[in-house]
């Protein structure tokens, strides 16, 4: 397999990106007359380097996806991103640092359905006040990273599944993050795409990024550099 690895792997990025870390991290869910314990206490550093999480259905996976991305609100404990504790931030603080830090990729591609793949890559570099011609430089980068520069100008409707998640890729990556985060983002694709998704996410990892990667393919998982085992909400490292 061909492990394709990030424009700019930047030799210096990898002992200066900012680590992940949970300290007794929890949610329960009010439920009818009670509470279902979503996430039970987890207290973890994240390693630099592609985590594959796996856990049946319900177990709590997209629960601690939500949590580390502070989407969601911890029931206790928080989430420490180097010296930052996200899950202390204003809301619109935590927006702000999702938006310099973090990077995500759905299972469903999530581009922006009437801009063009190259728009879609400059999506967050314009939200992030990058001049024009900086991020068109940038997104033409990405886009040549994950093999598509010849599609810069299809809509997301012109591409296949997996040219579509390859731009989700190449967008997520966009603003140099330095926490990746992927929920099943290989899901709707044949294993032959999903692999060519499944070396993107290992060339991000091996520049220092963390990559945190949700999958129910056990062959897809295999390949991870670390992994997390959910089951009934209790989260297990295996190494
Ligand atoms: N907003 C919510 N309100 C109440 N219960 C919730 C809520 N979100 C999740 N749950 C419950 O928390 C548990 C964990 O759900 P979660 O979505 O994290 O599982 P998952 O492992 O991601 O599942 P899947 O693989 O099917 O996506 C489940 O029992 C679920 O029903």
């Amino acid at each position: 397999m061909t492990t394709i690895h990030p424009a700019r792997p930047t030799p210096q990025a990898a002992p200066t990106l900012p680590g992940l870390r949970t300290e007794t991290l929890s949610r329960t869910y009010p439920s009818g007359d009670g509470q279902v314990l979503a996430l039970a206490p987890f207290t973890h550093t994240f390693t630099p380097g592609l985590t594959a999480v796996v856990g049946p259905s319900g177990s709590g996976k997209s629960t601690l996806l939500n949590l580390l991305a502070g989407f969601d609100e911890p029931t206790t404990g928080r989430v420490v991103v180097g010296d930052t504790p996200l899950t202390s931030l204003s809301e619109a603080d935590r927006a702000d640092f999702r938006l310099r830090h973090y990077g995500f990729v759905f299972q469903n591609h999530n581009l922006v359905s009437i801009l063009s793949a190259q728009e879609n890559v400059e999506f967050p570099l314009t939200l992030a006040g990058m001049p024009a011609r900086q991020r068109q430089d940038r997104a033409r980068e990405l886009l040549a990273l994950v093999g598509l520069e010849a599609r810069a100008g299809h809509l997301p409707n012109q591409l296949s599944g997996g040219e579509a998640q390859r731009v989700a890729v190449a967008r997520a990556l966009a603003h140099d993050p330095a926490i990746l985060l992927a929920d099943e983002p290989t899901g709707n694709l044949d294993s032959r795409t999903g692999e060519r998704i499944l070396g993107l996410l290992q060339g991000a990892a091996a520049t220092g990024r963390t990559v945190i990667l949700i999958t129910h393919d056990r062959d897809i998982a295999a390949q991870a550099d670390h992994h997390l085992n959910v089951k009934d909400g209790q989260v297990s490292p295996e190494d």
